[in-house]
């Protein structure tokens, strides 16, 4: 979808303290292979103490502060989350609004995997556009992936899981950045990468093992074939960046820089990289690597940190490309009109 009228006011995160893959090596958390292959320099671990709302409204202070939009003009609160937030049958949404926002707004979790954060960001472009009373909307995100049943190494090879909290204060009165276009897809067919080889509630629900998503990915690889299934996952991406590009009227040799979900290295180049003619210079890497993928969280983290380090100068554009389980491929315009104050 193209916009006309929709501005990033605000950017704000809540990050802990980063452990470096030599040191999850040393200590064992992290197999010298999977650390090789990943070549995360770091991923961020929060400490004991802190769940996930409370890192999304911490960094929700943040983005409403930087955004001067009064809490009263919050119009709708998205909470994106892919794991655990602290409690079963209870909203995470309603903590982070009572905990930064206030007021009665609609406030919503959003559970899209790690498209969460992008597809929070569709949705409160278009609950915005509804209404012009509506002037602005809150996008929170926020996980950590420690505990007995997810290792932030192993789960998932090929994507090391950090923990932290983001936020953007969309916003229809202004803002420091433009949003050009946005476009979501998805592919219902590659549901089953991210279950098969077990029943439902066989092992996640009831026993609350491990979740081993290589073991799910192996047995769905089995049935549906690598290259099948890789040809999928280009499809759809291809088609969220080929509608938000088209709808921003760019090329992708237009775009000055991209922010790409925060794989490793080797999944980042056999996903993205091999298949788009973008060198990693060009890409928020350099930043992403010491981060770890955040879940729902990566692509406000890095952009937030390209615009505080002049990475992105004004009149430059910045494509996001997100990709969540089941599948969905999401693909964002943002021009950066002016640098923030809050900006190095
Ligand atoms: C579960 C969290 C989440 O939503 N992650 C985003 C969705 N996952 C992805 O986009 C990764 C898709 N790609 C893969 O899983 C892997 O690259 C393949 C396609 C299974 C090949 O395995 P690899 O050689 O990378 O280990």
């Amino acid at each position: 979808m193209r916009f006309d009228g929709l501005y990033l006011a605000g950017l704000g995160s809540w990050l802990p303290p980063a452990t470096t893959s030599a040191e999850a090596v040393r200590s064992g958390q992290c197999s010298a292979e999977t650390a090789r292959k990943s070549e995360m320099e770091s991923v961020l671990v929060a400490p004991d103490g802190i769940a996930p709302p409370e890192m999304a409204a911490r960094a929700a202070r943040v983005a409403l502060e930087r955004s001067g939009v009064a809490r009263g003009d919050i119009a709708v609160l998205l909470h994106a989350t892919l794991f655990h937030q602290g409690y079963d049958l209870w909203s995470p949404a309603a903590y982070v609004q009572r905990a930064a926002v206030g007021g009665t707004c609609p406030a919503i979790e959003v559970r899209q995997v790690s498209n969460g954060g992008m597809a929070a960001l569709d949705l409160a472009a278009s609950y915005l556009l509804a209404d012009p009373a509506r002037q602005a909307a809150l996008i929170t995100a926020a996980d950590r992936f420690d505990g007995p049943d997810f290792d932030r190494w192993h789960s998932d090879p090929g994507t090391a899981y950090a923990d932290g909290g983001t936020a953007m204060v969309l916003s229809r009165v202004g803002g420091f950045a433009r949003l050009r276009s946005l476009a979501v897809v998805s592919g219902p067919e590659l549901e089953g990468m991210h279950r098969a080889g077990a029943a439902f509630g066989e092992v996640e629900m009831r026993t609350r093992q491990l979740v081993d998503l290589d073991a799910h990915k192996r047995s769905y690889l089995s049935e549906a074939g690598m290259s099948q299934t890789l040809a999928a996952i280009l499809d759809g991406q291809r088609e969220a960046l080929k509608r938000a590009l088209s709808d921003a009227e760019l090329e992708l040799s237009d775009v000055d820089r991209l922010v790409l979900p925060h794989f490793g290295r080797r999944r980042l180049v056999s996903n993205y990289l091999r298949h788009m003619d973008v060198p990693l210079e060009r890409t928020t890497w350099d930043f992403d690597s010491k981060i770890g993928h955040l879940g729902a969280g990566d692509h406000i983290v890095s952009l937030e940190n390209l615009v505080r380090t002049g990475g992105l100068q004004p009149g430059q554009t910045c494509l996001l490309m997100g990709v969540g389980a089941g599948f969905s491929w999401s693909s964002a315009v943002i021009e950066l009109l002016e640098k923030p104050e809050w900006a190095d």
